[in-house]
């Protein structure tokens, strides 16, 4: 979540929701804001103040009224996710509440992080990113066609005239697709679609031709050349939003899959380094500032040893959502590998790095863990180096390792900074 960024806002509904002061709390820490109310009035007028991304309704209902009496009080006001805490239901309630507004039931005691899990993924479905499309076409009204069917549909897109600039856009714009028309002047399009197969970064970015050309065995030598499919020109405006609509859809889960660490979702290690690699190029060439973070569980082999494997997992995953929500816009993170994680810093300096590196170290320090009924805390230390004219993205990796073990051996908990 960027700083610009309103936090998501839950509304917390309820007479007295055991355990509720906790759980607003976590949900703060987690980068959600929370308001508890426990009067029908003041929970609706905060509505029409403001619409809440969740709201969370204690099966007792409010002090005021039921919830089967306020469930469609809340339906009419938010379109947002509706959680009812409940201790058990039969399927028949569960249908019940269900027609009446309930889309999912969280029960009793509270798992506060399956709950976190619940809404992150949640809020990840609401605020999808609209699909960006590149067309690349020599002719401007050709172009602007497809480009206002697609802009009216939602989508973001680019039209770039000049095959031969392509890079630009791929690096800056990111699409989700490449619409490519095959005779250009400047070159055709099989022939740009093989240079852009030449780098890996750009492998999973599905290249469709857009051509008038019917004959098969040139459509099949085009795609032969690093094209994913071959379009009509032309073609219904609904069959050309339904096309690109459902090969981002494909392309970006395989993305997800590929790019992601299966346990916290952050880029995996191949992939944060990538992205390093790709930003240290980026800030020389423009002469922008670049900070890299290692970030390392403390003690985490006690974690494991006292409480066992998936509570040290659970670990991992929260201090990986920590770093998801407060990373976006700014950089990306990653997991570098076990209960080590690697942040890069896009645009920021070694001192504004350090300081967001220790924030997150003192949320994360009081963030409260649990295991069945036992609750600890836990920390991390970390090293924080910036890039330098002469570094490349291993020597920023080493600086920032470098000051990481010295943090480590200073006591931990600490962040350390590479003054080169
Ligand atoms: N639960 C869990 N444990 C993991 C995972 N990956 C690595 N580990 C464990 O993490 C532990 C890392 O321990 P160490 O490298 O000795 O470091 P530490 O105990 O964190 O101590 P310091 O880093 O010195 O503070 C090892 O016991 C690994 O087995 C994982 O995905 N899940």
């Amino acid at each position: 979540m960027n700083a610009n960024q309103e936090k998501p806002i839950i509304y917390l509904s309820a007479r007295k929701v055991q355990g509720g002061a906790e759980l607003a709390r976590q949900l703060t820490f987690f980068g959600f804001e929370c308001q508890a109310f426990s009067k029908q009035s003041a929970l609706l007028a905060a509505m029409y103040t403001r619409a809440p991304f969740a709201v969370l309704l204690g099966e007792a209902g409010l002090e005021d009224c039921t919830a089967e009496q306020i469930l469609p009080l809340i339906g009419k006001l938010s379109r947002g996710p509706l959680l009812y805490l409940t201790s058990s239901l039969s399927v028949v309630q569960q249908i019940h509440l269900m027609k009446i507004g309930v889309s999912d039931f969280v029960y009793f005691p509270l798992d506060i992080q399956k709950l976190i899990d619940r809404l992150d993924v949640l809020l990840e479905q609401s605020m999808s990113i609209p699909y960006r499309v590149l067309i690349v076409d020599d002719s401007d009204a050709m172009g602007k066609v497809s480009a206002n069917i697609l802009i009216k549909a939602g989508m973001e897109v680019q039209v770039l005239k000049n095959p031969l600039d392509v890079f630009f856009p791929l690096e800056r714009f990111s699409p989700d697709i490449v619409l490519m028309d095959v005779y250009m002047p400047q070159c055709s399009g099989d022939e740009i679609a093989k240079v852009i197969r030449q780098y890996t970064q750009f492998d999973s970015v599905p290249i469709v031709f857009l051509s008038t050309e019917t004959n098969r065995i040139k459509q099949l030598m085009a795609r032969s050349m690093g094209g994913d499919d071959f379009w009509v020109k032309n073609m219904p405006e609904e069959e050309l939003i339904a096309s690109v609509n459902m090969t981002c859809a494909r392309y970006r889960s395989l993305r997800r899959w590929m790019s992601c660490d299966s346990l916290t979702t952050l880029l995996n290690h191949t992939h944060i380094i990538d992205f390093l690699e790709r930003s240290v190029a980026r800030s020389k060439k423009e002469a922008l500032s670049l900070s890299f973070a290692m970030i390392d569980i403390d003690h985490f082999k006690k974690i494991n040893d006292n409480y066992g494997h998936s509570i040290g997992d659970q670990v991992i995953k929260s201090l990986a959502r920590l770093l998801r929500q407060s990373i976006n816009g700014e950089g990306a993170a990653g997991r570098y590998g076990g209960e080590e994680f690697a942040v890069v810093f896009t645009e920021t300096s070694l001192v504004r790095a350090a300081q967001k590196v220790d924030d997150w170290r003192k949320r994360f320090s009081e963030l409260i863990q649990s295991s069945n009924d036992i609750q600890f805390q836990v920390t991390f230390s970390a090293g924080v180096a910036t890039l330098k004219n002469n570094m490349d993205a291993a020597q920023l990796i080493d600086a920032a390792d470098s000051v990481l073990y010295q943090a480590k051996h200073a006591g931990r908990n600490q962040v350390g900074l590479h003054q080169a």
